[in-house]
């Protein structure tokens, strides 16, 4: 993307990020208020399903309200004048974060918290009938509060319209490297991939290549959590092994693991209570179909680390720190 793309109402200050389908600029609004600005690769907007997918994300981003799903404050979802505008995350992704930190892991009870958020943010979007299928820390933001918000709902679709099923390797359930469709439960696999890597310290599933990757996830059983970490409740490593059962039928909700994390945060988890966004049943991601960037079929290789309002949006970033809280 050219260094002068513009966007009408937004100040575009520097690039901040990259991705495989958008260039993330840091930019104030007509409030001067911060603002990340996700804007298509030119090689997106000319690539039909990647398009889709981007014009997928921005409509759904626009739709979901949730506290833990990262929101949408403007967009336009096709043409060559496609943006997003969502919140700035001074410390950028969880996976930007957690090589910063000692020992590359984060303090326990934090990582609790961010689980139960993306569980919660789960929970929400499996009520909704949706999917996410990209549940990885590269799509977490965390602000300076520690709490998390789900981003990139560009591969998201509600499973009464159907949709391409896919997903990245590391996190991809057994089921869809069988080709299988995805569901709630594939979802849950990946979450659980995540309370490894958080709680453990570890992913529980190693590969150079996405063949390897495939054998690992389809054959191999996770270690024991707590042989990995003792200090993590007998109840979340419990659900976290569950959460990578072979087959979906035999996970739990996202919901179940939410409750066991806040529980494990000395919490007495409530029922989650929604609004269900205006007509969320009713309108088709209408790119979902075409999708499949992460897909078994469209990738050879593993990818590697490589609110409104009222959603978790990134705050002052002296209040917040996790380093701070390390020492
Ligand atoms: N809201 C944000 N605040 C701060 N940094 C961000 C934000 N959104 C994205 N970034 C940075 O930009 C990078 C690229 O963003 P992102 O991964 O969302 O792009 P993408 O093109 O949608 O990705 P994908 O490769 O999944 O298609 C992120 O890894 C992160 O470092």
């Amino acid at each position: 993307m050219s260094e002068d793309r513009t966007i009408p109402g937004y100040t575009l200050h520097r690039v901040i990020g990259r991705g495989n389908t958008s260039l993330v600029w840091l930019a104030t609004d007509a409030r001067k208020k911060e603002v990340a600005l996700k804007v298509p690769l030119p090689e997106t907007l000319r690539v039909q399903e990647a398009a889709e997918r981007f014009g997928n994300e921005v409509r759904l981003t626009l739709k979901f309200r949730h506290p833990h799903i990262v929101p949408g404050y403007a967009g336009t979802a096709f043409g060559p004048k496609a943006f997003l505008a969502i919140p700035y995350y001074p410390r950028g992704a969880l996976s930007d974060l957690l090589p910063q930190l000692p020992g590359g892991t984060l303090p326990l009870p934090d990582a609790l918290r961010i689980l139960a958020d993306v569980a919660s943010a789960l929970t929400y979007l499996h009520h909704q009938g949706a999917v996410h299928q990209d549940v990885k820390p590269q799509n977490v933001y965390v602000n300076e509060e520690g709490r998390a918000a789900l981003a990139d709902l560009g591969s998201a679709y509600f499973t009464a319209q159907g949709g391409q099923t896919s997903g990245s390797p590391f996190y991809m359930s057994p089921e869809i490297y069988h080709g299988e469709s995805s569901s709630a439960a594939s979802d849950v696999y990946s979450l659980g991939i995540m309370m490894y890597e958080l709680l453990g310290g570890e992913r529980p599933y190693h590969g150079h290549t996405y063949e390897e990757l495939m054998v690992a996830h389809l054959t191999r059983f996770p270690p024991p959590l707590l042989s990995l970490n003792p200090s993590v409740s007998r109840r979340v490593a419990r659900l976290a092994e569950l959460a990578l059962a072979k087959r979906p039928h035999d996970r739990p909700t996202a919901d179940a693991v939410r409750r066991a994390l806040l529980s494990a945060l000395g919490e007495t988890p409530a029922d989650e209570v929604y609004e269900d966004p205006e007509g969320a049943q009713e309108t088709a991601p209408v790119s979902a179909r075409q999708m499949g960037r992460h897909g078994p079929q469209a990738e050879g290789r593993p990818t590697e680390a490589t609110p409104t309002p009222e959603a978790p949006g990134p705050s002052k970033e002296s209040r917040w720190s996790l380093f701070k809280r390390r020492k």
